[in-house]
């Protein structure tokens, strides 16, 4: 079975994504990371840019990695510079990596236009380049720049640049479809094409501009190469680079005869993409394809109801294969198996009646702006509810909330009477708005009974108005996301006041906390 390289620019390449910063500690997390999980290339970034990619690679020389080989980036030498004399050079030799990436122009319009040089002279510095730091001892790959534009405008020069970084002893060549612009059919075709020119095993590396990068890869894949470049979660230039999560897993799961990673790298794929999304403090994308929280995610009521008697119905693999979960959606979609497959997980399943009066409920409140996809945790209160079996730990007599401005910074306090445990507390706190300064007092009124809510923190907060023609008496929609150490759960509220809407998505998030210690 072919092994394919999988080798990973994240830290280079995705870093040249809009919003996308990460620090040295960040990079280094993720390279330790994805060494792990058996990438065999990790390219830490580009020595001679700036000093923290630099300083990388010192750092992983003080801990280097137990499979991957780590790869320092730069471009040919600058024209008319001997290799020696070339601060790009030097930057890449001082940053120890054992694995140096050439970036080169493979089209004689970027040589002509871009880089104004003869077409000679771009052959010269790909040749001096290669063969001066092999002469170093470094292993060389080789970037072949807008690979596949060069070939469809003047293969014949194409072919020559790649001949000539292969002949100075380049380890492997990596045909870059720079812009973004290539079908798969032509990917696959000049794949065939370029093989027969060199002796050097190909490599792919795409760019999504056309939403082709993970079937271009694949086609190149198919086509002979074995090595494939990309990005965790498909970060990068532009509208980035090939997913290396999607081209993984299709690799390892949907295509016959590829061995990509190690089992244990394939199975933590979900984990793999979310820890980038968390460390690069972005969103996740909740489709995207294997590990997004929608990829297994069901929610019309045909389809958990099939999914319920056989799970490969509406799945085409099983989400742990990809460390992934199946989910099923409450909403004014659902039928009766949503209800039940939700209520498995408290055990409450075989109570027809129950079931049939949340259908009910949900419906009812789904009418009036409530919704619970991003609500679970609303949704198993409701259940308990319902059922009889909630009891709440606190109740409440009365919450206000003041902001008054005297032409400074606003200041917003609110004050909180609770019953708890047959006590009445009576508490104050500011904060930065009416709805941090509710949950700062309500957590001032139950820490010390309750010291595990220390542990949990809101971590995002949505509103958003849902009858718009009914201008300020339109109702809003709060829904919060809470996090403690294990597990991360959301909460719904409804009113047409958002202070009122946000208090019940508040009380709901800390009632199902003390809930889950309860049990
Ligand atoms: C396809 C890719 O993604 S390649 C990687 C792209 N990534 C980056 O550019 C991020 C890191 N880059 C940087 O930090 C800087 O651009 C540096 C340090 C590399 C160079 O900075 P500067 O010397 O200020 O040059 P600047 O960025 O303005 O322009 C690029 C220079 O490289 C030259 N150049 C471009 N490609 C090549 C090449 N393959 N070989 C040699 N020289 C090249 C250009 O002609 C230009 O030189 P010129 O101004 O003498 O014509
Ligand atoms: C090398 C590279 O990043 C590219 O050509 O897209």
């Amino acid at each position: 079975m072919p092994q394919i390289q999988i080798y990973d620019t994240t830290l280079r390449d995705g870093a040249q994504g809009e919003g996308v910063n990460f620090s040295l500690e960040d990079k280094v997390l993720i390279a330790h990371r994805l060494d792990e999980l058996g990438f065999d290339y990790v390219e830490g970034g580009y020595p001679l840019s700036n000093p923290k990619d630099a300083e990388f690679f010192q750092r992983i020389a003080a801990r280097p990695f137990k499979h991957a080989r780590v790869c320092a980036f730069g471009m040919t030498r600058r024209r008319g510079v001997k290799p020696a004399d070339d601060i790009g050079m030097k930057a890449l030799l001082d940053s120890q990596a054992p694995v140096i990436t050439i970036v080169g122009k493979t089209s004689d319009f970027h040589v002509n236009e871009v880089l104004s040089v003869s077409l000679e002279e771009n052959l010269s510095m790909i040749r001096d380049t290669v063969a001066y730091l092999c002469g170093e001892g470094r292993e060389v790959i080789y970037d072949a720049e807008h690979f596949f534009d060069g070939w469809k405008a003047n293969s014949d020069y194409a072919a020559k640049t790649i001949q000539a970084a292969s002949e100075a002893g380049a380890s492997i060549i990596v045909m870059c479809d720079t812009n973004g612009g290539t079908m798969p059919e032509e990917v696959a075709t000049i794949t065939r094409e370029a093989s027969s020119k060199i002796d050097k095993p190909l490599g792919i590396h795409t760019h999504n501009d056309c939403d082709l990068a993970i079937a271009n890869s694949l086609a190149a894949i198919d086509a002979g190469a074995s090595q494939v470049q990309g990005t965790i979660n498909g970060l990068g230039e532009r509208c980035g680079n090939a997913d290396l999560i999607s081209v993984v897993a299709n690799l390892a799961l949907k295509k016959q005869g590829y061995q990509v990673l190690h089992d244990r790298g394939v199975a933590h794929l979900a984990e793999l993409s979310r820890y980038v999304y968390e460390i690069a403090n972005m969103h996740f994308r909740v489709n995207q394809p294997f590990v997004g929280p929608s990829a297994f995610a069901h929610k019309g009521g045909m389809h958990v109801h099939a999914v319920n008697k056989v799970a490969s119905s509406y799945e085409h693999i099983d989400p742990a294969q990809v460390g992934n979960e199946r989910r099923v959606l409450v909403s004014e979609l659902s039928g009766r198996s949503n209800i039940i497959a939700l209520a498995t997980k408290m055990n409450m399943q075989d109570d027809k009646d129950l079931m049939d009066r949340v259908l009910q409920q949900v419906v009812d409140l789904e009418n009036r702006g409530y919704q619970f996809e991003a609500a679970e945790a609303s949704f198993e209160l409701l259940v308990r509810k319902l059922a009889g079996t909630h009891t709440p730990h606190f109740e409440l007599v009365q919450y206000h909330t003041s902001v008054v401005s005297r032409g400074g910074e606003p200041v917003t306090e609110a004050t909180i009477k609770l019953i708890v445990n047959d006590q009445l507390r009576h508490e104050v706190a500011e904060g930065d708005g009416p709805v941090n300064a509710l949950d700062a007092a309500l957590r001032k009124a139950l820490n010390g009974l309750f010291p595990t809510l220390n542990k949990m923190h809101l971590v995002d907060y949505k509103v958003r108005v849902i009858n718009s023609d009914a201008a300020t008496a339109a109702s809003v929609r709060v829904v919060i996301e809470s996090r403690d150490e294990s597990d991360t759960w959301g909460t719904v509220g409804v009113h047409e006041n958002v202070i009122e809407a946000s208090w019940q998505a508040l009380v709901d998030s800390i009632e199902y906390k003390l809930c889950k210690e309860d049990t």
